[in-house]
């Protein structure tokens, strides 16, 4: 339990942050797909650690071994395994907090919870985790390219510094241009520059990532429990840091009428049923409209700072911890694969379950 996601297109991941490595268990991918293991390997340099002055300087390669599950470059329908193994790890920065709970980190819930627990690097709790999803994600995203799906991920804000340009305003093309992944460059250097400050001051920061999935069809999605947009969120706040995941007109549309907030449809020059607004973000119901599907997911300041704050250890004294090593100053910069990854999944998973239900 809690390892795995997904029911046809399922994923379990395993590993911890300083143990010999990770690696995930793809279970229920089509066979027949050709396993692109170049673009698997782009996917995992994007989330990689150590990638720019704005990130951990934990410096992993993050190459990933395919031990199963394709022939001759192609998936055979059996359980596609990958395993990356941990280079870079340094234990003893967290010697000094072995029995101590980093505020608001998952040391104090997961002792609570299992009486032990690897301390090192945070264990399974570190987004380390990630690195195995992103693999898992990467082939999810092979198979919506069947499918014409296409699913990109960038950073909207940083703080309270914010890109407010709508998705289809950007020019998303231009995401992987700057070390934040966000498509205004302007933006971007302004948010870069306040990261590498609040670093400075050994403080930490959070941030948004918008996503948009086009190509999705109408259909997706079931109409009660396990809607598609549930799906989604729950995908997103399965990532570490997670706190806040909005889909379409989300918070905002609280404040409008029916009147401006009501997708109006209309039939394209195809034939095609289309809405002239997508404040519905793609999903009426439960379900895929075939319009685009957007969302924004917000990710909390990261917990290990090195500024020094109170807690108590796990004999519950009181103690001062402060975070030594190296840290993300803002997860937003490689929370962008990590989003899309898992949106890749939901979409693949939802692809073989209910495209549609007649005859
Ligand atoms: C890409 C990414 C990088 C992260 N890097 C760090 C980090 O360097 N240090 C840290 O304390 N937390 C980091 N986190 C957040 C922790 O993993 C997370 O706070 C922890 O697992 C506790 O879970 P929660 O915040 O979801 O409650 C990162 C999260 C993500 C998504
Ligand atoms: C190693 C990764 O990120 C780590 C995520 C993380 C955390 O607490 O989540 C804490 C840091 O771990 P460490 O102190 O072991 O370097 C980050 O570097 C990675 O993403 O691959």
């Amino acid at each position: 339990m809690g390892n795995s996601f997904g029911k046809i297109f399922k994923i379990s991941t395993f590993g911890e942050s300083h143990g010999k490595g990770l690696g995930v268990i793809i279970d229920g991918c089509p066979a027949g797909l050709v396993i692109d293991e170049e673009f698997i390997r782009s996917e995992m340099q994007r989330r990689k650690p150590g990638q720019s002055k704005i990130t951990t300087q934990r410096k992993e390669e993050d190459e990933f071994q395919l031990l199963s599950g394709v022939f001759e470059g192609k998936s055979t329908g059996t359980p596609i395994g990958m395993v990356i193994m941990n280079t870079d790890q340094k234990s003893k920065d967290y010697g000094h907090i072995a029995d101590k709970f980093r505020p608001s980190h998952a040391d104090f819930t997961y002792h609570e919870k299992y009486g032990v627990r690897d301390y090192r690097g945070g264990g399974r709790s570190s987004a380390r985790e990630t690195a195995a999803r992103v693999a898992g994600g990467a082939v999810a995203k092979l198979f919506l390219k069947h499918f014409g799906i296409d699913i990109k991920a960038y950073v909207s804000q940083v703080g309270h510094l914010k890109l407010d340009t709508p998705y289809h305003k950007l020019d998303l093309s231009k995401i992987e241009d700057n070390i934040l992944r966000c498509p205004d460059a302007k933006k971007a250097e302004e948010m870069i520059d306040y990261i590498d400050s609040i670093r400075k001051s050994r403080d930490t920061v959070g941030g948004v990532v918008s996503c948009v999935i086009t190509g999705a069809p109408a259909g997706l999605g079931e109409p009660v429990f396990d809607r598609l947009h549930a799906e989604l969120g729950k995908a997103m706040l399965s990532i570490n840091a997670v706190k806040g995941f909005e889909y379409g007109s989300g918070f905002e549309g609280v404040s409008m009428r029916g009147s401006e907030h009501n997708d109006v449809f209309y039939t394209d020059q195809t034939g095609k049923t289309r809405t002239k607004t997508n404040h519905s973000g793609g999903i009426q119901g439960g379900i895929s409209n075939g319009e685009d599907i957007y969302f924004k997911v917000a990710f909390k300041p990261v917990a290990t700072i090195m500024i020094d704050q109170e807690s108590v250890n796990e004999a519950g004294e009181a103690v001062t911890v402060s975070g030594k090593g190296r840290h993300d100053p803002c997860v937003v910069p490689r929370a962008v694969p990590i989003v899309e990854a898992m949106a890749a999944l939901v979409l693949a998973d939802y692809l073989l379950i209910s495209r549609t239900n007649k005859l």
